[in-house]
């Protein structure tokens, strides 16, 4: 077994982070996440017949008075609904799940949010263990207790903040990642570039150690995939240890989501399973038009733009909104983000060197002329 990278989550609900090869055969790493004598592998029809009997098998080795049950679901955007949430709480039922149960997640963002959400909710609350399987889900969604369901109103409007007990990420199973979904998890990655100075300044380079590993991270090289899984949870873990709730900087981790979830609302969920833009794809193209927005305000030089839009190209990712997505449509769709607020939307708008910030009273007449290109 090769190294396992740790990163130290702190705040009020510390967790560890595991990151590395074949830690879906680490009985005593997931054993030692579970507490009680109840566990509910949630996953989805992708995923499951890969690596669940891995999972079940390696727990169950190290704790055979272990009761396991499995709850899989088709994949996609459109099953992240409050039908299925009411799905994984029945199945808890079934299990007469104790309040000391453990709810794991086996799947990517959409089975982590999914199962993390009723995870909150069962007994008004039971330990979440994150088992990511996307890159997007190892860099990202995994991490920081942001759990939700999305409604046809909008992207992730019921949910609950809910840290996990553990996030065990095993770099082994990206080898069965379509390399769409692998580009996905790169625009969460981007994400963490724009934002680095004011994530973590320590890490203030990472947007160009991006630029330099662009090709590299779209051939899977092992070492480079594991650092850059490494360093973004090295950043989200900074500020999520310090901001859970989202009163301050979390916030920043938003940037794109304003223009993307309305992307992902507006093209009613479809996804990869649907013909349209995946939650990554939507926060790429999100992420060119709030570095356009925030050049037409004067925050950033044009030329942050083209370098975003770039390297997102490089990546192999969309930059432009989808044909037939009308401008005033997506606006509307924007006025329920959850930054909203009585004055109005609040975008994360960045300086094109890694210092991003929330900025209220944006003109929605500039919102519309960057939509509308
Ligand atoms: N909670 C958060 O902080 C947070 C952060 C970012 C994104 N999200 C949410 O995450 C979701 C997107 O997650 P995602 O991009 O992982 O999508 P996803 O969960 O839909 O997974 C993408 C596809 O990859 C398949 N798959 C997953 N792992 C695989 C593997 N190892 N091998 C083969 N196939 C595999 C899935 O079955 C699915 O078809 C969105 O709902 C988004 O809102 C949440
Ligand atoms: O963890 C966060 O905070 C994020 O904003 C991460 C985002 O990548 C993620 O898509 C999140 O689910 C969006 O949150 P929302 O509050 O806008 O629904
Ligand atoms: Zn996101």
């Amino acid at each position: 077994m090769s190294a396992v990278l740790k990163v130290a989550v702190d705040g009020a609900h510390p967790y560890a982070i595991s990151i590395g090869a074949d830690l879906l055969d680490d009985g005593v790493l997931l054993a030692a996440t579970i507490r009680g004598r109840h566990a509910l592998i949630v996953s989805d029809s992708n995923v499951a017949p890969l690596y669940a009997d891995r999972v079940q098998a390696a727990l169950q080795a190290v704790r055979p008075d272990l009761t396991i049950a499995r709850l899989v679901i088709p994949p996609g955007e459109h099953e992240k609904t409050l039908q299925r949430f009411g799905e994984v709480l029945d199945a808890l039922a079934g299990l007469s799940a104790t309040r000391d149960a453990a709810v794991i997640a086996l799947g990517g963002g959409v089975i982590g949010d999914l199962a993390g959400f009723a995870g909150a909710c069962w007994m008004r609350g039971i330990d979440v263990v994150q088992i990511p399987t996307t890159l997007l889900a190892m860099v990202d969604s995994s991490v920081g207790g942001k759990t939700a369901v999305d409604l046809p109103a909008g992207k992730n409007l019921v949910g609950a903040f809910h840290p996990p007990r553990a996030v065990i990420a095993d770099t082994s199973v990206l080898h069965t990642l379509p390399d769409r979904e692998l580009r996905a998890g790169l625009a969460e990655v981007v994400k963490y570039g724009v934002t680095a100075v004011s994530l973590d300044p320590a890490d203030a380079g990472f947007l160009d150690w991006l630029e330099a590993h662009a090709e590299a991270l779209l051939a899977r090289e092992p070492a480079i995939t594991a650092e850059a899984i490494a360093r973004c949870c090295a950043f989200k873990a900074a500020v999520v240890g310090r901001d859970l709730l989202e009163h301050g900087d979390r916030a920043l981790l938003n940037f794109g989501h304003t223009f993307g979830h309305a992307i992902e609302v507006e093209q009613g969920y479809a996804g990869t399973h649907g013909g349209g833009l995946n939650h990554g794809e939507a926060v790429a193209v999100g992420m060119v038009l709030a570095m356009r927005l925030s050049a037409a305000l004067g925050l950033a030089p044009a030329s942050a733009g083209d370098r975003l839009q770039r390297l997102l190209q490089r990546l192999e990712l969309p930059t432009s909104i989808p044909e037939g997505l009308a401008p005033d449509a997506l606006l509307t769709r924007m006025r329920l983000d959850k930054k909203a607020d009585a004055a109005g939307i609040r975008f994360i708008l960045a300086d094109g060197a890694g210092r991003a910030r929330v900025v209220p009273g944006v003109e929605e007449a500039t919102v519309l002329a960057v939509l509308a290109g």
